[in-house]
């Protein structure tokens, strides 16, 4: 059984604006789901139609094998929502905030004292206890708002873009507890970022929308694919003989277009396999001393832009 599933799901406001245009989605259980859109793209919509603080215009949505619109009630005993609003009561202490939550959910007492306990150990934040919740960093303070989140031990938990505006550590630090919920509590989590990287390394799938509608779903991997990036990438030994070589492969006829980055040049081939093999020979016949030459693969960024590219709107849907 699936955790969610859309069917032709739309949401149009009052003032006209169709913000979900017959979205389809498909998201498993116990995995990690990124939502990826431009901004106005639909993704809070969607977020706030699936935690049910939004009815659907028109089109189904099933969370844990039942009608949003028939079971609400019920589905919000199953799932919880962490906003990009931080919600932890910071005159209150992190104990005291997870067994605020607790009582919110009416978990049993001495049953919460032990989840909050090993919820607390799990997500690393023991050496936190001793201080106020005031002084925490943003990045505490949002893991500490998702532990408090997992008291009650959702089966899905929807997150609205968990680490924006994080640094590189805390980051990481988010990602790991993530990790730790999915593959440690089982929880499918569904969440939307703008970072690229992180749906990247963190999701098993992903979809792309625009404009209230998805543009591709699949793996990371899988979504690579969809985009055949033809580039080719040659390090050489120093900046010098970047300009000079790329001057001299701008003449062969052998490239489409070249571009620098410190002691590398991209340059861009018809066929990258063909393109690497004259590539690799034209360095060898005159005589360059570069230290790699590769076919660059496509990222997730490439993929991102080549499909969200106002001009590049197919209307089509990309399956992977
Ligand atoms: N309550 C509302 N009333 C009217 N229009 C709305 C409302 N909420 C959102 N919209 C419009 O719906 C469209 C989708 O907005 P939404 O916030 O769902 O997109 P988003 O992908 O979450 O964007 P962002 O990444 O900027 O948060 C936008 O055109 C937005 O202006």
């Amino acid at each position: 059984m699936l955790a969610i599933e859309t069917d032709k799901l739309v949401k149009q406001y009052k003032n006209g604006v169709k913000a979900l245009d017959g979205l389809n989605l498909k998201v498993n259980r116990g995995e990690i789901f990124s939502l990826l859109g431009p901004n106005g793209a639909g993704k809070s919509s969607l977020i706030n139609i699936l935690t049910t603080f939004y009815k659907p215009t028109s089109g189904k949505v099933t969370i844990l094998g039942k009608d949003l619109c028939i079971d609400p009630s019920w589905i919000r005993t199953q799932i919880a929502c962490v906003a990009q609003h931080i919600s932890i009561d910071e005159h209150l202490s992190l104990m005291e905030n997870m067994m605020f939550q607790s009582r919110m959910y009416k978990v049993d007492k001495q049953v919460a004292r032990e989840r909050i306990n090993s919820l607390i150990n799990s997500f690393g934040l023991v050496s936190y206890l001793k201080y106020p919740t005031s002084s925490y960093s943003g990045g505490v303070k949002r893991r500490l708002d998702i532990a408090m989140n997992m008291v009650s031990l959702p089966r899905i938990l929807f997150l609205d873009e968990p680490t924006v505006g994080m640094d590189a550590m805390s980051r990481k630090s988010m990602w790991e507890m993530l990790l730790k919920i999915r593959d440690e509590y089982k929880t499918t989590i569904f969440l939307t970022t703008h970072y690229l990287e992180e749906a990247d390394q963190l999701s098993n799938n992903i979809c792309i929308m625009k404009q209230g509608r998805e543009l591709a779903h699949g793996t990371s991997s899988n979504l690579r694919g969809i985009i055949r990036q033809n580039m080719i990438h040659i390090v050489l030994t120093n900046k010098k003989e970047v300009v000079k070589y790329k001057n001299m492969l701008d003449s062969t006829g052998l490239i489409k277009f070249s571009k620098t980055r410190d002691n590398s040049i991209f340059v861009g081939v018809e066929d990258s396999r063909i393109g690497f093999k004259a590539i690799n020979k034209w360095l060898i016949d005159n005589n360059v001393n570069f230290s790699a030459i590769e076919i660059v693969e496509p990222t997730l960024e490439d993929v991102f832009l080549a499909l969200t590219d106002s001009n590049n709107n197919r209307g089509e849907v990309l399956i992977c």
